[in-house]
Formats: structure tokens, C-alpha cells, sequence
């Protein structure tokens, strides 16, 4: 063989494999064309599609009232959405809230509200409750006690009444224990948004490591702080992608 052939075959070779791995490729999570109505019909989400890619943190601003909350209601199947698919992509099996079922769906695709609900018991009565659901007893876990210590909270008040815990207490200790599920993708809802300037630090330090969030703030410069991508609400499913700019002094977002 020539070394000319050779330089042929080789070139073939790193084609063939380039191809295989787009391909192959796929995203952690697709979107496409999911639509919405509020109750009295009118359209909240009209044909949103987006992917996001594995160790992505994916912000969504936009103004108050644009459709945030419910897209990620819909995206973890709280609220149900009247158009669209969205699937999973896990160790090479594709999986759908139709192919797995709605309940195994949310473990992997967890949504934690901006408030927690009015909830009776304390906080550890709850994270009892959550690791006995049937996906979720199974599951590889870290210890939220542990993980909320890492953001100040005191491990006795998850002996106390919810009711009796600030603001601040309820929001850290509600997202230590989505957290130590360990869902495959996050779905936060200003998961900072009663906290003090050093706790958001820390709870911002923890979930970088993490990745695989989806993250709504109103807050630029947090956005600009965790985010891969900033996706803008602009209404009905549709929006601007930002680019992240920042300098020694100040961190701003513009549109790409
Ligand atoms: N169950 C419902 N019935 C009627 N309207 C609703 C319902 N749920 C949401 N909406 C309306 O849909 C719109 C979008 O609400 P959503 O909570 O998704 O907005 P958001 O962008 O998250 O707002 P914010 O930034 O203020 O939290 C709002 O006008 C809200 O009043």
C-alpha cells in the first residue's frame, strides 16, 4: 500500500468515527414545540423548543407573569401541556413521561418551587415520606442534613415545624432535599431568592458543582454567575439567548 493509500484510509477512518460521534450525539434533554393554555384558553407556551446539553446550568429570566414557572411546571410534568414531547436522554435510552410514567418522570426531572407548600410536620418527616416513594427508595442518595449544615442551616430545625422555620430556613432546607435525590435534571424556581448575600454564595457554590439545572432568577448577576446559557422569556414560548460578558469590575448580559 502507498503512503499515499495509507493517508487515504486513515482520513477515511477519522470520518467514519467523526460521523458515528454526531450521530450518537445526543442531548441530555429535548424540547419540542410544548405549548400551554392558562384556564380560560389563552395560550401561555406556543411551540418552545430547546435542548440542553449534559453538565449545562441553563437560567431563564424574563419578566414577571411571561410563563417561567409554568414552562418548568410543564418540563417536570406538574402541569400538563397540551402539545410537544420532551425526552431524556439517559445512558443511551431515550426516556419519555409516556414511555416511563409520569412518577418516575419527576424524580428524574425534579422541580422545586420558589416557596415550599404550607407543610404540615417538620422537615425531616417529609424527607422520610420523600425516600419511601416507590423511585425514590432505591435511589443513590446524599445526606441533606449534611448538605444544608454546608449552607448554614442548623441540623436541629429539621426537628422543628415547618411552620415554625423562616423563610430562608424552609428555602435551603427544601432544596437540600430535592438535592440529595440526586434527579437527573434540577428544575429551580429563584432556588435563592430569600436568602441573605453569603448564604446564596454558598447554596450558588454547591449547585455549580452539580450541574444539569435549569434556574430561573430575576437576578442578572447571579444568572451571569452559574449560568452555560441564559435562555430570556419574550412570551408564548418564544426567547432570546444571551450571551454572559464579564469583567474584573461588573458582570452583564447581552443578546446574542
Ligand atoms: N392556574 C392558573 N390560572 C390562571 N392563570 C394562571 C395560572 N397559572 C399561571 N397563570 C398565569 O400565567 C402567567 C404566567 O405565570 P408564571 O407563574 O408562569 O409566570 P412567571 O414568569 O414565573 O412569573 P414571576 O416571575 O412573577 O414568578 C401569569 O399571568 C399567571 O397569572
Amino acid at each position: 500500500m502507498s503512503e499515499t493509500q495509507v493517508k487515504i484510509n486513515i482520513n477515511q477512518n477519522l470520518l467514519q468515527n467523526d460521523q458515528l460521534g454526531w450521530e450518537t450525539y445526543q442531548p441530555l434533554l429535548e424540547i419540542d414545540g410544548l405549548e400551554k393554555h392558562l384556564p380560560n384558553g389563552d395560550p401561555i407556551i406556543k411551540d418552545f423548543s430547546f435542548s440542553m446539553n449534559n453538565g449545562e446550568i441553563l437560567v431563564i429570566t424574563g419578566k414577571s407573569g411571561i410563563g417561567k414557572t409554568t414552562l418548568l411546571r410543564c418540563i417536570s410534568q406538574l402541569a400538563s401541556n397540551e402539545n410537544g414531547v420532551m425526552a431524556l436522554n439517559l445512558n443511551g435510552q431515550k426516556i419519555t413521561p409516556e414511555s416511563h410514567g409520569i412518577p418516575y418522570w419527576r424524580t428524574e426531572v425534579m422541580y422545586v418551587p420558589q416557596r415550599p407548600p404550607q407543610l404540615e410536620g417538620t422537615p425531616m418527616d417529609l424527607y422520610r415520606t420523600v425516600s419511601k416513594l416507590k423511585f425514590q427508595k432505591d435511589r443513590r442518595d446524599i445526606d441533606p442534613i449534611s448538605l444544608s449544615e454546608k449552607w448554614s442551616v442548623d441540623a436541629a430545625l429539621w426537628e422543628r415545624n415547618w411552620s415554625s422555620l423562616s423563610g430562608g430556613e424552609q428555602q435551603r432546607i427544601a432544596l437540600s432535599i430535592a438535592v440529595s435525590r440526586n434527579p437527573t435534571i434540577l428544575l429551580l424556581d429563584e432556588p435563592t431568592s430569600m436568602l441573605d448575600p453569603v448564604s446564596t454564595v454558598l447554596v450558588e457554590n454547591s449547585l455549580l458543582e452539580r450541574k444539569n439545572i435549569i434556574w430561573i432568577t430575576h437576578d442578572h448577576l447571579q444568572g451571569s454567575r452559574v449560568s452555560s446559557r441564559t435562555l430570556e422569556l419574550t412570551g408564548l414560548g418564544n426567547y432570546n439567548i444571551l450571551k454572559n460578558t464579564s469583567t474584573s469590575s461588573s458582570t452583564s448580559l447581552s443578546l446574542i
